[in-house]
């Protein structure tokens, strides 16, 4: 009997004893980190707000290759003090409520993330100098529609030439527009922008500068060295950055250096949900059909034919829909 013991405690005492040391692969929580929001993106370091305090942060290991992107509202731990030379780490990137997309370029034949949570896309678009591009609207309203943000179409230089026939390719799409001019007032812009997240487009020269620098009296101060320009007159930085309107009510986004939107991803079922009434009429479609104009059995065709569908909104989400696939070099 003691033998049997003697066995047992033996066994008890010489079994190799289980570390209690937590596995590497556990992910650490982090009771101590606080919120900020990214406003910029350099060259792997990223500008927080954090209760109003400009802070510098870096990607701690456990987001791996995960992106971080202007928009992303994150957790971050470690010196968020703001102070010179500074430096803290986020530990968690929070789901993202929208993703706006750039396409892939010679430079990276990837599509990318390059804002998140904005809620509104601002295509701005000269009426004049440099001409109205209107390739270019159409495929930042397919953007805006696939990333379910609402667009609005931000026309400058009134001054130069008439709104109307630009607006009248539009009107049939129910997109919100707003027109700038020099020297004119802003309230129309400023109460769109209320209250919300909205990232800006456009093409060089459209006026994305004189319109941030009206709205946000310290947006030079702000942006710094982020927008400057090379001799070649091309922005050093390509990266997004974001600044607070005024009074709290919203935040603005520009996008320097953007040239397109990457759209090899949208696909027309998704495309067409934007436009809940023409979605309407395409449950009869055939299996597979893209709602394009050589659809030969296509719902929307059936739907102008008896009346129930406006032909040129049918017309306008038609030429959205092949803009997802010109080329814009
Ligand atoms: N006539 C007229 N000119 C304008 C207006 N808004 C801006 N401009 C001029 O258009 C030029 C380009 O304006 P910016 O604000 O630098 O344009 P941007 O879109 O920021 O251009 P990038 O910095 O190259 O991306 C400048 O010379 C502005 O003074 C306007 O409403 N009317
Ligand atoms: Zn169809």
């Amino acid at each position: 009997m003691t033998n049997r013991y003697g066995e047992h405690d033996q066994e008890h005492y010489e079994r190799p004893r289980r570390r209690t040391r937590p596995r590497t692969k556990e992910r650490p929580t982090y009771d101590d980190a606080v919120d900020g929001v990214v406003v910029t993106v350099d060259r792997g370091r990223y500008t927080l707000l954090v209760d109003g305090r400009k802070v510098m942060a870096m990607k701690a290991r456990p987001l791996g290759r995960k992106g971080v992107v202007v928009g992303d509202r994150v957790r971050v731990v470690g010196d968020v003090s703001g102070n010179d030379g500074s430096l803290s780490r986020i530990v968690e990137v929070t789901e993202r409520v929208t993703t706006l997309r750039r396409t892939a370029d010679d430079d990276d034949p990837v599509e990318r993330i390059i804002v998140a949570n904005a809620e509104q896309l601002v295509i701005v678009t000269a009426l004049a100098d440099p001409e109205p591009q209107p390739r270019l609207i159409d495929r930042a309203l397919v953007a805006a529609f696939d990333a379910g943000m609402q667009p609005l179409l931000c026309l400058t230089k009134a001054d130069l030439a008439d709104p109307e026939t630009l607006l009248s390719t539009y009107r049939s799409l129910g997109v919100h527009w707003v027109v700038t001019e020099r020297g004119g007032d802003l309230d129309a812009v400023r109460e769109r922008l209320s209250g919300k997240t909205s990232v800006m487009v456009g093409s060089s020269g459209v006026g994305k500068s004189t319109l941030v620098n009206a709205l946000v009296p310290t947006a030079h101060r702000d942006v710094g060295v982020v927008n400057t320009v090379t001799g070649r007159g091309r922005h050093t930085s390509t990266s997004a950055y974001m600044l607070e309107l005024p009074g709290a009510d919203g935040w603005i986004i520009d996008t320097p250096g953007i040239r397109s939107f990457g759209l090899a991803h949208v696909q027309p079922w998704t495309l067409i949900e934007a436009f809940p009434d023409l979605d309407e009429m395409t449950e009869d479609c055939p299996r597979g059909c893209t709602h394009g104009d050589d659809e030969p059995e296509c719902g929307l065709d059936v739907a102008v034919t008896e009346g129930t569908a406006d032909p040129e909104r049918v017309s306008s989400f038609r030429r959205l829909l092949a803009a997802r696939s010109v080329s814009v070099y």
